[in-house]
């Protein structure tokens, strides 16, 4: 079974007709969609059906690749996994000094900013590039196998191209009116402890993101919930993560998640402030990484146990409408076998430069493992 989902991806990709397979953190299906033309389609008010492609430009065009086929299967993690633990073995690409250097002085320009008080946070990124063996679908088996607990995907469209990922972080969960979202930040290396010590820094930066989205929620949602804030594992690393639950007052996607994108976690804080200074100083064009993507109002056939009110089919079903978005991080794009990954973090007054081009090389890790099968 999980040979023909393969099989109808390769007929796709070589059709050149859009495509993208996925599967949730946690769960073993493996969902295929395929387009049945090489049109580009967009979502215009969130009422559409489909999954959906977005870049981290708010004002950006949401790609929407509509379901024309939809092929399932389950996929079982082999047991010769990528071990995760082992950051020598991964071959770092070389880095330009001057490529080092520009991190460096972006941090440092950050931090200048922060204290003369144009934002308090700011996420900066940069990109690398690393070349590898084989076909794209082969890495998102890889990564399939490594990250059990992300979002593991491959997108494609001839138009736009082939894009991987395997991402921690829920933008939001929307069932009916239920919400489900996360402040996810703070950063460090996973070293065999599921609950590690935290400074400050971290704390900091991820209760600033904790805090916008609750203020952003307040006017939209009732029975808002915020959990404590735990560690959480993503590959080689640990993050700090806290979740956030409501009910919608209106069922209105497209509010929401303008409120919600880009979060503090992938932007900054004032959020228009933070995105000026991203897009005046970074020197590149994020396109779709730290945008989001996933399944947008999907309906889903619930069975219920028995109940009184339908005592002779001994269950009754209900439709449910789902939407599952994803922010894209630890993802790369893919051109021929070149990779281009691309890497973050976020910058507070307390950052250390030197420190945060650490963290964005430790962020590689996810990647590259995958490429260089260690
Ligand atoms: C921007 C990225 O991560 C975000 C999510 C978790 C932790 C982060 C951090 O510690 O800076 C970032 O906010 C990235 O992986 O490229």
């Amino acid at each position: 079974m999980f040979q023909q989902l393969l099989q109808r991806i390769e007929e796709q990709l070589l059709q050149e007709k859009p495509l993208v397979v996925y599967r949730k953190p946690s769960q073993k299906m493996v969902k295929g969609i395929f387009q049945s033309d090489s049109k580009i389609h967009y979502c215009i008010d969130f009422k559409e059906t489909g999954f959906v492609f977005a870049p981290f430009n708010e004002k950006g065009e949401v790609i929407l690749i509509p379901i024309d086929e939809l092929v399932q299967s389950q996929f079982e993690p082999s047991e010769h996994s990528i071990s995760l633990n082992n950051k020598s073995q991964i071959d770092y690409p070389s880095t330009d000094i001057d490529e080092k250097n520009f991190h460096i002085q972006l941090v440092a320009k950050a931090i200048d900013e922060i204290k003369k008080g144009r934002f308090k946070k700011v996420v900066l990124s940069r990109l690398m590039s690393a070349t590898f063996q084989g076909a794209p679908l082969q890495l998102f088996l890889k990564l399939l196998n490594t990250y059990t607990e992300a979002f593991c995907y491959m997108w494609y469209h001839p138009k736009v191209g082939l894009w991987l990922g395997a991402t921690p972080e829920v933008l939001v969960n929307i069932q009916n009116k239920q919400i489900q979202t996360m402040s996810l930040a703070g950063t460090q290396p996973y070293t065999g402890d599921p609950d590690p010590d935290w400074k400050k820094k971290e704390r900091e930066e991820q209760s600033m993101v904790t805090n916008y989205i609750t203020n952003a929620l307040k006017s939209l949602v009732t029975n808002l919930y915020i959990s404590e804030t735990e560690s959480l594992r993503a590959g080689s690393l640990m993050h700090l993560r806290t979740k956030i639950t409501g009910r919608l007052k209106v069922l209105d996607i497209k509010k929401l998640v303008k409120l919600l994108h880009p979060t503090p976690a992938v932007g900054g804080l004032p959020k228009s402030e933070a995105y000026d200074f991203i897009t005046a100083n970074e020197n590149y064009n994020r396109e779709f990484y730290t945008g989001y993507l996933g399944e947008l109002n999907f309906k889903e056939e619930i069975e219920r146990a028995s109940s009184n009110r339908n005592i002779e089919n001994k269950a009754y079903r209900s439709i449910h409408t789902k939407t599952d978005l994803f922010v894209n991080l630890r993802c790369m794009q893919i051109v021929g076998h070149n990779a281009t990954i691309y890497v973050g973090g976020g910058i507070t007054t307390d950052s250390i430069p030197e420190q945060e081009w650490g963290e964005t090389v430790n962020k590689s890790a996810t990647m590259l493992k995958v490429i260089q099968n260690r």
